[in-house]
């Protein structure tokens, strides 16, 4: 454990823990006490296990089994539930947190809920639900107050109202969002205010959750309350006493053979909520990544530059200001980790089959799969372990003062944010660090995993190269922020991936000390291209002015490539204004080639720098430069036609809009 949080954090965790009860003493004591690879490649390989791969039914593709309904009433009648959870996510919190309330739903009253994906059902079929059952619906927004991929058919739908009636459906709705937009929790507005126009029952009010007060977690756990005790107290179910009952059967099968697993790849139906999503998305493909290079290198921050092959995939092509989505895989250390305290070190490639207890759960692993790519490519094993997982957790710990200090961890929010949340610890940090003589966690079911960690799911760049430029060589431009507690160092885990994919290329090394197991993708990056909003004016003509920090440059520099591009062609090109925010000259990435041309295009593109960390010049943020140059940006875009692009944080967005919309009052 000294290892993992080093002695200081052992004391800070004395002083937190050492608060309250002999039982934390107790459980402060025994918690102190205490690749061989194969490197053969499926997929051209015909698929053995076709059938079994997953129960998710919209591979556009066919790869996966056809849904045996798209009626959500059916549905229910078939597999006898009480009522659907449907989910609509982007980055797979609001499906985690339906799976976690089916779970408890289960649990607690015995009652069956469908887990559902909104795309998976017709939407018109939502009216056929009879009062007798209802519906639950948690989804996140996106964008700019857009819903996510898999949630915007069905909002669409809903928000036209049209000729329809809802008045049998009895729902209740949770939202996730961040008040940092501008449009906050707008989806599970619009929901419910759809809902309410054709006639559906709301049973309680709408809960929502607010990421930028990190409270997401918490806002669900007070909203699932609210919703259990309208259960309890005003439709009569009663509580029973806990039982775990696993989701997962996991069998193992030595007699598969191993090259029919799946080793990492990931496949077409795990990216079905993209491929289906009204944003067009490329197929996903293992691309060749031509050059990686740190544009920028500190103590704290680095930058990553990237440049991939598109050219042996005809069909995959971006437009510039396009995004990159990017399947990372988890880092070494942390899947042997998982692998060590759950005593799978033995069996790490044993085959193993998955298949849910109830038919009608989707599975969101494919099949047949070994534990080590399971942990490595497929699950979320990096993200920091939930409240509610502590708490389920310690219903397995064969150790009383365990089971209390996970208890505790679990209700105390203050101690749970500096103790996991904090410090990114993770469901294997967190095994590892309850592990003792007396408490080994040989209890522990190994559905509990799948219940407890989300799939994998990709991580999104914008593209920072022009597609008239370099149409099948694309760039992304990574920012590498790492916190560093202790001798523990965390980041974010696809851009610990990508650093790592930096560091191994630089010093061509493949070996097994990295902390990411490349060795099998090579140089290559599983990725697709997903279709952005963030456009260039269709007449090059048009000004435009472009605020943004850090890594937010990416989109403008392939902006400023393309435009001077246009103008070398002799078509006339607006004025481009670009305000960029650096913590300091050093920060200063790209700078040679913006310098060149400004150079070289000094009456079309304008460069203004703003340092917010700089020694030598008075500190400013890109808001300053922009209130600044405000008048000048209200007569390009009210007299030239100008357009206005920002890419940062929407606290940033927000304070330069308002700067410069002042200026526009002011000039009205
Ligand atoms: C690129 C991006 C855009 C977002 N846009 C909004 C928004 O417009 N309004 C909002 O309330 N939240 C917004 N959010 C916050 C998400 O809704 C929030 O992080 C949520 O917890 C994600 O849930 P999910 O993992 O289920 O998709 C945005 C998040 C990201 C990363």
């Amino acid at each position: 454990m000294s290892k993992l949080l080093g002695t200081s954090h052992l004391a800070a965790l004395d002083t937190i823990l050492f608060q309250t009860q002999i039982d934390d003493i107790i459980f402060i004591l025994y918690a102190i006490v205490s690749y061989g690879l194969y490197h053969r490649y499926i997929k051209e390989k015909p698929d053995p296990y076709h059938h079994i791969w997953f129960d998710r039914p919209q591979s556009i593709d066919g790869n996966c089994k056809i849904a045996e309904s798209r009626n959500i009433s059916t549905k229910l009648d078939e597999n006898n539930k009480d009522g659907v959870i449907f989910w609509g996510s982007q980055s797979g919190t609001a499906e985690t947190f339906a799976t976690r309330l089916a779970r408890d739903c289960r649990s607690r009253f015995g009652l069956e809920m469908l887990v559902a994906d909104l795309s998976d059902y017709d939407p018109e079929s939502i009216g056929d639900v009879p009062t007798s059952k209802f519906a639950i619906f948690i989804v996140s927004t996106y964008g700019e107050g857009d819903p996510s991929d898999n949630a915007a058919q069905f909002i669409s739908w809903l928000a036209s109202n049209g000729p329809i009636s809802l008045s049998n459906l009895r729902y209740a709705a949770f939202g996730l969002g961040n008040s940092k937009y501008q449009f906050y929790n707008r989806v599970v507005d619009v929901l419910t205010q759809s809902l309410d126009t054709v006639g559906a029952t709301m049973m309680l009010p709408v809960g929502k959750a607010d990421d930028a007060q990190g409270a997401t977690e918490d806002d669900f756990i007070a909203w699932k309350t609210t919703l259990f005790t309208h259960f309890v107290e005003t439709l009569g179910y009663g509580e029973r006493p806990y039982v775990y009952e696993p989701a997962w059967k996991i069998v193992e099968d030595p007699s598969l053979d191993i090259i029919d697993l799946h080793t990492g790849d990931p496949v077409e139906c795990r990216s079905d909520r993209f491929t289906k999503s009204a944003v067009p998305t490329s197929t996903i493909q293992r691309l060749p990544i031509k050059s990686i290079h740190r544009l920028l290198s500190t103590e704290s921050r680095n930058f990553i530059h990237m440049e991939i092959d598109i050219g042996d995939y005809p069909e995959m092509k971006y437009r510039t200001g396009d995004h990159l989505a990017v399947w990372p895989s988890n880092p070494k250390p942390e899947v042997d980790r998982l692998l060590k305290v759950l005593h799978l070190e033995g069996s790490r490639h044993t085959p193993l089959l998955i298949s849910a207890v109830e038919p009608s759960t989707q599975t969101k692993i494919p099949n047949p799969v070994s534990w080590e790519s399971l942990f490595r490519s497929y699950l979320e094993i990096c993200a920091p372990v939930s409240r509610e997982t502590l708490i389920s957790l310690s219903r397995f710990a064969e150790c009383l003062s365990v089971r209390a200090g996970l208890e505790k961890l679990g209700a105390d929010v203050q101690l749970y944010q500096e103790f996991c949340a904090n410090r990114h610890i993770n469901l294997g940090r967190v095994l590892e660090y309850f592990t003792t003589e007396f408490n080994t966690w040989s209890k522990l079911p190994q559905s509990f995993l799948l219940e407890s960690l989300a799939g994998l799911a990709p991580r999104y760049y914008s593209i920072s190269s022009s597609s008239i430029v370099s149409p099948k060589r694309l760039s992304i431009t990574v920012a590498i922020d790492t916190i560093s507690i202790g001798n523990l160092t965390t980041g974010g885990l696809n851009t610990s991936y990508i650093s790592a994919m930096c560091t191994q290329s630089l010093s061509q090394s493949h070996d097994d000390e990295s902390e990411f197991t490349l060795v099998d993708q090579g140089t290559k990056l599983y990725a697709q291209v997903r279709a952005s909003k963030f456009r260039l004016p269709v007449l090059a003509k048009h000004p435009i002015i472009m605020v943004c920090a850090g890594s937010g440059i990416a989109p403008f520099r392939g902006f400023i490539a393309e435009r001077i591009r246009l103008a070398q062609i002799g078509r006339e090109v607006g004025k481009m204004m670009l305000l960029f925010g650096c913590r300091n000259d050093e920060d200063y990435i790209y700078r040679e080639e913006f310098e060149t041309m400004h150079k070289e295009n000094p009456s079309i593109l304008e460069i203004i720098l703003a340092y917010s960390r700089s020694n030598v010049s008075p500190k400013r943020y890109v808001q300053d430069q922009a209130a600044e140059r405000k008048d000048e940006i209200a007569r390009l875009m009210t007299e030239d036609g100008g357009y206005l692009y920002i890419c940062g944080s929407a606290s940033m967005a927000r304070d330069v809009t308002s700067r410069i919309g002042d200026s526009h009052k002011e000039n009205t």
